[in-house]
């Protein structure tokens, strides 16, 4: 049984001038233990899975389908809230989203440590390469880079068992982002599912962490399967991103 998974998810957006379905008959599995990367081109409807499947759809959606988190479809707020206070993690995109603006990031981080008492602020941040220096400044008066890594720190502190993390390495250097990579094969390596989200093509690669890939367009999933397999696929936007990859 994965620890997540949609089951023939349509997610339809109605803003009152704007309609559109963003996510249409998505079937994918998070298994525990795995890296699954999650790719597609822009505005296919990645973050709108990284929403479903963390109980965070815009007020704006109707869905059909479902979601399971460890093999119980997830139908109310109230256990989505329970799930995100420990089971259910998310790094946004926009990563100062996971900080409140007015308290520094150390304090939220120590707060989260003494809420859920898992791993240890400085194991954390190491993890997440995110350093500790950082600790008296507010959101805002961080790198887009330092406030990327201190969103990964404030996910990992809970230790969940599903985490999904949303372009971690956006706006990373190489080499950091190739580090940040490898913690999260650690990561996943401890039994957590990981499904993680990203362009970033080459690094994925390089690493070679990932089990699992997943690819979306217009939000369908239009391949999936073991890395390995989809590697020697001869759909022509797969080779499109091994290519784009120098493979
Ligand atoms: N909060 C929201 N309210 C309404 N529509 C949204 C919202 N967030 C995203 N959308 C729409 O959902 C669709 C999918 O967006 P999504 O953010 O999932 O794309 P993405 O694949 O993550 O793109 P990118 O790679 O650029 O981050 C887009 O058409 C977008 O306009």
């Amino acid at each position: 049984m994965p620890t997540a998974e949609l089951r023939d998810l349509t997610v339809h957006i109605d803003t009152g001038r704007w309609s559109e379905t963003v996510l249409e008959a998505v079937n994918l599995a998070v298994p525990a233990g795995r890296i699954t990367a999650l790719l597609g081109e822009s505005g296919c409807g990645k973050s709108m899975i990284a929403a479903a499947i963390t109980g965070l759809l815009p007020a704006s959606a109707n869905s059909t389908g479902q979601v399971h988190i460890d093999g119980a479809a997830v139908r109310d707020e109230r256990t989505w809230r329970q799930l995100r206070a420990g089971t259910v993690g998310l790094v946004p995109q926009s990563d100062v989203t996971a900080f409140v603006p007015d308290e520094t990031v150390g304090a939220q981080l120590i707060d989260l440590h003494r809420l859920h008492r898992a791993r240890s602020v400085e194991d954390a941040c190491a993890a997440a390469l995110y350093p500790i220096d950082g600790f008296d400044l507010f959101p805002h008066q961080h790198s887009a880079g330092q406030i990327q890594r201190a969103a990964l720190a404030a996910a990992l502190l809970p230790a969940p068992r599903l985490l999904i993390v949303d372009e971690p390495t956006a706006s990373l250097d190489t080499g950091t982002g190739y580090e940040v990579w490898t913690n999260l094969r650690e990561y996943a390596d401890t039994g957590a599912a990981v499904l993680a989200i990203t362009h970033d093509a080459a690094l994925l690669i390089d690493t070679g962490v990932t089990d699992r890939m997943v690819f979306m367009r217009h939000g369908r999933i239009t391949v999936a399967g073991p890395t390995t397999e989809i590697r020697t696929l001869e759909d022509p936007y797969v080779r499109g991103f091994f290519q784009q990859s120098g493979q």
